[in-house]
């Protein structure tokens, strides 16, 4: 494969695949991919671990002509892992024929093609050594209409079970569990979702906003990134919703700062981040005080930890060690994905699931598949959206809660 740098300032959703985008962008830079040379699908227990150890192997035989030398240049594949164990969903390491990308303002083209022979020595095939051509962007279309019902838990149902966790809570069988639910519609259109990822990218410049093979969101949440040694994570938990004028939203970010409840939910996300990723640092600072992240639709409470790498890890491994934190699980880990699962009631897929891309050298950013829905073939739309409930986690107030974390997605789809 060969990476070179292009003059380039042009937007790059326009140039994603209409039907099927593959998008990492945030404020403009990340990934987009074209194409698709190889796909290494995996599942259970340890389909990060299998899919980690495909990808090294992959790279150690790669033959790679960089020359640009950034994170996300050279082999990159973009992926989506399901949530959990048990999950139907396959998870999915997707190496596109094309990739174009943009960092720190430097923009890049790679080509990648599979080598057809046995001859190690072809790695690098003569269509692959030509300078890649990028397509022409396409004319803006307007976003596919989607209207989304709840699926199989009704709203009366979701605040049954937040209760139910509540009373598991107080007995003292966990501290912490995410509930979440699902809302379903169908995707007719033809034109498929690259207007709805351009909408994402619009309506929320500074989250994750990703499309991987159907799985499209806008995620605030970074679940670990790697950059030449350097490890970094956004933990997030406790929302509230914006004031409507500005002293009110001022107001309501300082009494999330101060709510026992958001704090105490927000703790445990940060302590389970911060243990799963301690072992794998030289170095883990995390910020002393959690500080309120601003979104046109919500606050949140977040932490910011930042490190060195301890032990040469890539992406994926910090992924595998990290997935899945208490901001999406609950606190101890064990009880509340049994909890979880119960009280759901449904496969939660890739939501909450990692998401994002890495490359050759093992950097990588990865978000928690949060704000988002699965496209299926069949054009099902499934978007979710949970809660953390801690013990005085009130039913109403979580259920409205869910309501604000789907807006994104369904204004996304036209709703
Ligand atoms: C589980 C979700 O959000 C998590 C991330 C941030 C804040 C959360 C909260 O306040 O409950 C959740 O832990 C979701 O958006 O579906």
């Amino acid at each position: 494969m060969r990476t070179v740098a292009v003059d380039e300032t042009e937007p790059l959703i326009p140039r994603a695949d209409p039907r099927n985008p593959l998008v990492w962008l945030r404020r403009g830079e990340g990934v987009v991919g074209l194409g698709e040379v190889l796909r290494i699908e995996s599942s259970g227990p340890t389909r990060v671990e299998d899919a980690a150890a495909a990808w090294t192997e992959l790279a150690a035989h790669a033959d790679v002509d960089d020359r640009v030398g950034l994170p996300g240049t050279g082999l990159v594949a973009f992926g989506a892992f399901a949530f959990a164990d048990e999950s139907a969903a396959t998870s999915v390491l997707l190496v596109p024929e094309i990739v174009m990308g943009r960092r720190d303002g430097r923009a890049w083209v790679t080509r990648i093609s599979l080598a057809t022979g046995d001859d190690e020595a072809q790695d690098v095939s003569d269509e692959a050594s030509e300078d890649p051509v990028i397509p022409e962007p396409a004319p803006r279309r307007k976003v596919p209409r989607v209207t989304f019902a709840p699926g199989s838990v009704t709203p009366d149902a979701y605040e049954a079970a937040v209760a139910e966790a509540v009373r598991r809570i107080d007995a003292g069988d966990l501290s912490k569990v995410v509930l979440a639910r699902q809302l379903v519609g169908e995707l007719h259109e033809d034109d498929g979702l690259r207007a709805t990822i351009n909408r994402l990218a619009e309506d929320y410049p500074d989250t994750w906003v990703f499309a991987v093979d159907g799985l499209i969101g806008a995620s605030p949440e970074t679940l670990v990134r790697v950059d030449h040694g350097q490890v970094s994570a956004r933990v997030l938990a406790g929302t509230t919703a914006r004031g409507a004028g500005e002293a009110s939203d001022r107001e309501r970010a300082a009494q999330l700062l101060e709510s026992p409840k958001n704090r105490e939910e927000h703790a445990l996300a940060v302590a389970s981040a911060v243990s799963t990723l301690e072992p794998h640092t030289a170095r883990l600072d995390a910020s002393p005080e959690p500080f309120t992240l601003q979104l046109p639709n919500l606050w949140h409470l977040a932490t910011d930890l930042k490190g060195t790498l301890g032990d040469g890890s890539t992406a994926l491994d910090l992924v595998r060690a990290v997935h899945p934190t208490a901001a999406v699980a609950g606190t101890p880990r064990k009880v509340a994905l049994a909890t979880l699962a119960e009280l759901e009631g449904f496969d939660r897929g890739r939501y909450a699931g990692p998401v994002g891309w890495v490359d050759g050298d093992g950097d990588g950013e990865w978000a928690i598949a949060l704000r988002c829905a699965q496209v299926d073939a069949d054009g099902t739309v499934t978007a979710y959206a949970g809660c953390g409930i801690v013990h005085d986690s009130a039913p109403a107030a979580e259920l409205a809660e869910t309501v604000m974390k789907f807006q994104p997605i369904v204004e996304a789809f036209g709703g």
